[in-house]
């Protein structure tokens, strides 16, 4: 199903006001109540809930396998795209759930974009195409002057502006890695989304490349609500402002084992596997 161009093209999301006129809470919170998840009559995710302010970075942590990448896809629907794949529960943005009847897929996909753990621009595709490419996908028709000055401003905020103003013309394929996932930041930036979902981000890029994102991601944070997937303790610890930690026991569904602001999760856990987890003990 294709977004209009009149209902895609509204992506200024005004300050929200209250019968007071006074400003209310920040667009793009996002909430998962009573999540469950299944691949085929696999269950993988049980009864997961977790509040993810507007405006903050909230780190999913936890071993592998515990369902943390499941719950991040369920979150903008991708999910979905497994043909196995069912889920009980409700996602909330702003208050509305996102798999309510009539909602419209690609409005949840724009409104939550996703950004990989490998980069994937397309690489034949010239920088300036692939930062536009979410547009032609969602339908919203914008012309030539107004189309450079988001090229400009999502590679901007990207972090990436001043490595590649000179040559937008060429491939995105003749990046480099962390280039390439700044690109894709940029991309998942120009169809503006509220919330973008991070799914280990930095996995696949050296160090620097690594800073660079963390970075662009705390930089990010002030306008758009951020979760992110990291088996990096000390990058949940710089990026995040509240981690959730996920845990499977052996043959039963993730949950979520404890979650609250990083600094808490990291000096003064409630639950003993969790400092077992962010002390390097297990995982
Ligand atoms: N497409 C799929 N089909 C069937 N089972 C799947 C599929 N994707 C994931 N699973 C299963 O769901 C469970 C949770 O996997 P998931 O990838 O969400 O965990 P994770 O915590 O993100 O792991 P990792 O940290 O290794 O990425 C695992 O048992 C996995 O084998």
């Amino acid at each position: 199903m294709s977004v209009t161009p009149s209902s895609a093209e509204t992506v200024e999301i005004p300050a929200v006001v209250d019968g007071q006129g006074r400003e209310a809470a920040r667009p793009g919170g996002l909430e998962a109540l009573a999540v469950s998840a299944w691949f085929g009559d696999h269950k993988v995710l049980q009864q997961v809930s977790l509040r993810m302010p507007a405006g903050e970075v909230t780190a999913l942590i936890g071993p592998s396998g515990c369902g943390k990448s499941t719950f991040l896809r369920i979150l903008n629907r991708m999910h979905e795209l497994v043909p196995s794949a069912t889920l009980s529960g409700e996602v909330l943005l702003d208050g509305e759930d996102v798999y309510a009847p009539g909602r419209r897929l690609t409005d949840a996909r724009r409104r939550i974009g996703m950004v990989f753990q490998k980069p994937n621009p397309f690489p034949a595709m010239s920088i300036y195409d692939n930062v536009t490419a979410g547009l032609k996908l969602t339908g919203v028709r914008t012309g030539r002057g107004e189309r450079d000055l988001l090229v400009e401003e999502c590679l901007t905020k990207a972090g990436l502006w001043k490595e590649v103003r000179d040559r937008l013309r060429q491939p995105g394929g003749a990046l480099s890695g962390g280039q390439q996932q700044r690109l894709c930041i940029a991309r998942s930036l120009a169809v503006r989304p509220q919330v973008l979902l991070m799914d280990e981000p930095c996995s696949a890029l050296d160090p620097t490349s690594t800073r660079r994102i963390e970075e662009t991601i705390r930089e990010l944070a002030d306008e758009v609500t951020i979760v992110i997937v990291t088996h990096n303790m000390q990058q949940a610890q710089r990026v995040s402002d509240r981690c959730a930690f996920f845990l499977a026991a052996q043959g039963t569904p993730g949950g979520i084992v404890e979650h609250g602001p990083t600094g808490a999760m990291f000096d003064a856990p409630q639950d003993q596997r969790t400092a077992d987890y962010v002390n390097g003990r297990f995982g």
